[in-house]
């Protein structure tokens, strides 16, 4: 078995009276695309700076590739991570090209890759411009080119997607793919759901310092025990019969609009909801199913108790 990319054991902070994460248990292997979401405040932050060697834990430990965050071999690894913060902080005076020059010989990076990472996250016609004149969503991208100089083994972003358009969105985690592609882990956190749950292998939702669950979207929305829907065109005239297919089985709700009609049902009635709605025939003209979503799922999962 190869070894996880990233192994957080009971990690603590504390700031003060505040516990910023409390106990967190974590293990991300490589090549993942894995997401952490919760809410303002939660402490998702905190542990990827925690993970970064930024800040040193209150308790618990934290190896990347192997190596404890805060020993003495962990500068080497180090280099080898890419970092974009929440607040990605520039030298409004310097030009794009000239901020990647400068952070590239921080890293060790050749300068000739400045360029093509200008142009990689659609910068290139404002490379010489200074960054002070840059719009929100422009100085992103540049944040984002800086963590991928040099290839890092290990991304991680810090709300990435903040201030880009729709376009920078989907390009942005084409480059993701990519990273993963050519072998990097990603780690990354958002605030918008649904843009992540198609998007990350596994996910964490972090609340008041704790990992409230952790696993495949599909897994946890399986595990939350969610309704699902299905969404009908019926003819008026069939309304009835749809009503009596359905009337035995436990937990199914319909609603009418017109030609439309909405079923929900517990998960585990599906197959037997599918299948008495295959026997009215072509009375049902369209079908299809609607799971919770991503955001359905967090919620749920946030009113519960929680597991780390
Ligand atoms: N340097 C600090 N000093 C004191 N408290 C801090 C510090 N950094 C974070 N905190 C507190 O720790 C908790 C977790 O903060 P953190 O920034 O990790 O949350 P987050 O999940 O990243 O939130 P957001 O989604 O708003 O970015 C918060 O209560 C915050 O106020």
């Amino acid at each position: 078995m190869t070894q996880p990319v990233i192994e957080v054991h009971g990690a603590v902070k504390r700031f003060g009276a505040v516990d910023a994460a409390s106990g967190v248990d974590l293990t991300i292997e490589a090549g993942e695309i894995f997401g952490l979401i919760g809410h303002n405040g939660a402490g998702k932050s905190t542990l990827f700076k925690m993970m970064l060697g930024l800040i040193p834990a209150t308790a618990g430990e934290i190896h990347i590739n192997g190596c404890p965050v805060r020993g003495p071999m962990f500068r080497e690894v180090r280099r080898h991570l890419g970092y974009l913060p929440e607040n990605v902080v520039l030298y409004d005076n310097l030009s794009g090209l000239e901020t990647l020059r400068f952070i590239a010989s921080l890293k060790g990076v050749p300068g000739e890759e400045c360029g093509a990472m200008l142009e990689r996250v659609g910068l290139s016609h404002a490379g010489d411009r200074r960054v002070k004149t840059y719009s929100k969503g422009m100085r992103q991208r540049l944040g984002f080119a800086q963590a991928l100089l040099g290839n890092p083994i290990l991304l991680f972003l810090d709300e990435p997607t903040n201030g880009l358009d729709p376009e920078g969105i989907r390009e942005f985690y084409r480059i993701v793919r990519e990273q993963r592609d050519r072998g990097a882990t990603i780690v990354l956190t958002s605030h918008i759901l649904a843009e992540i749950q198609q998007r990350v292998d596994r996910l964490a939702i972090m609340k008041n310092g704790k990992l409230q669950a952790l696993g495949t979207v599909s897994s946890l929305r399986e595990s939350m025990h969610l309704p699902l829907w299905f969404e009908l065109r019926v003819a008026p005239e069939s309304h009835e019969a749809l009503r009596l297919a359905l009337a035995s089985i436990a937990g199914v709700e319909i609603e009418f609009i017109d030609e439309r009609a909405t079923v929900r049902c517990d998960r585990d009635a599906r197959m037997t909801v599918l299948t008495a709605l295959s026997a009215l025939g072509d009375r049902v003209t369209e079908l299809g199913i609607r799971e919770p979503s991503l955001e359905d799922v967090f919620h749920g999962y946030c009113e519960l108790r929680e597991v780390s």
